[in-house]
């Protein structure tokens, strides 16, 4: 089987510039996050198991930079509470659009959709049971991160979930180099070249921003959640729960 080549990493290296979530990698993400991200549809399902919990009548679930709505789909599919609305929030246009095509054709569940194309700084997080961001915050400037994040406490409703997954880098330089190097050995075992992983990396390196394990749990208790825990890790990809 000839594997679905990113050509956007076929130009060469001085050509490169910041990693965009343009209409490019729109075409290729599917594809792209799958062979990326270690464990990516595990987390996708088990995510919407996580939501459909948590989920509470008469309430919102949020998907923030919901992409093409992988984790709306997966909530929709899952969650059986009455008059729950998702709603799921890209600041791409290019996303938004083929989001929009995707739930569209989505018919198995009628839980609503809210599609808003806007800066998730911007999003009002109201009577939430619900907040998903999954590898989102790695995208969002340093000096925002606390901001969102207490935003998302206020907007939770009591004993409501944020579940937050994140590339994490480690204080440790030889765990870091580890992480990194097995991250690689991931790319490389789904059919990246080694050209590929070394652009994407210099693509990627003043747009997604990872922090460790220890400051998003600092981050997270300094919003008021009491409850934190990590309930996925494969290499430097985790995931965890805060609850409120
Ligand atoms: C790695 S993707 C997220 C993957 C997606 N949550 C999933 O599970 O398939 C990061 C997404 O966050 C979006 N994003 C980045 N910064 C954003 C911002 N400030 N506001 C809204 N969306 C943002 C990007 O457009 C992109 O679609
Ligand atoms: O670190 C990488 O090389 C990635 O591709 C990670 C990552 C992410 O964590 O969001 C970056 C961008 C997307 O294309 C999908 C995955």
């Amino acid at each position: 089987m000839v594997k679905k080549q990113d050509t956007i990493y076929a130009a060469p290296l001085e050509q490169m510039v910041d990693f965009r979530f343009d209409e490019k990698v729109v075409d290729v993400f599917p594809d792209m996050i799958q062979r990326s991200v270690p464990g990516y549809a595990t987390l996708i399902s088990n995510i919407g198991i996580l939501a459909a919990k948590y989920a509470v009548d008469n309430s919102h679930c949020y998907d923030l930079g919901c992409s093409l709505g992988a984790v709306t789909l997966s909530m929709r599919q899952r969650i059986k509470k009455q008059n729950c609305q998702i709603i799921a929030v890209d600041n791409s246009p290019a996303m938004i659009e083929k989001a929009h095509h995707i739930l569209l054709a989505d018919k198995a569940s009628d839980i609503g959709v809210q599609l808003v194309c806007e800066d998730i700084a911007d999003t009002v997080i109201e009577n939430a049971s619900v907040v998903v961001m999954n590898f989102t915050l790695q995208f969002i400037p340093l000096a925002q991160r606390q901001t969102l994040i207490n935003q998302i406490y206020k907007g939770l409703k009591p004993g409501g979930i944020l579940i937050l997954s994140e590339k994490l880098a480690f204080a440790d330089t030889n765990i870091n180099q580890f992480h990194i190097d097995a991250h690689h050995d991931f790319k490389r075992a789904n059919g990246y070249s080694d050209m590929e992983i070394s652009q994407k990396r210099t693509a990627l390196e003043n747009v997604l921003i990872p922090e460790s394990l220890e400051q998003h749990q600092q981050r997270l208790r300094a919003a008021g959640f009491g409850f934190t825990e990590k309930w996925y890790q494969c290499f430097n990809f985790v995931s965890m729960v805060a609850i409120k």
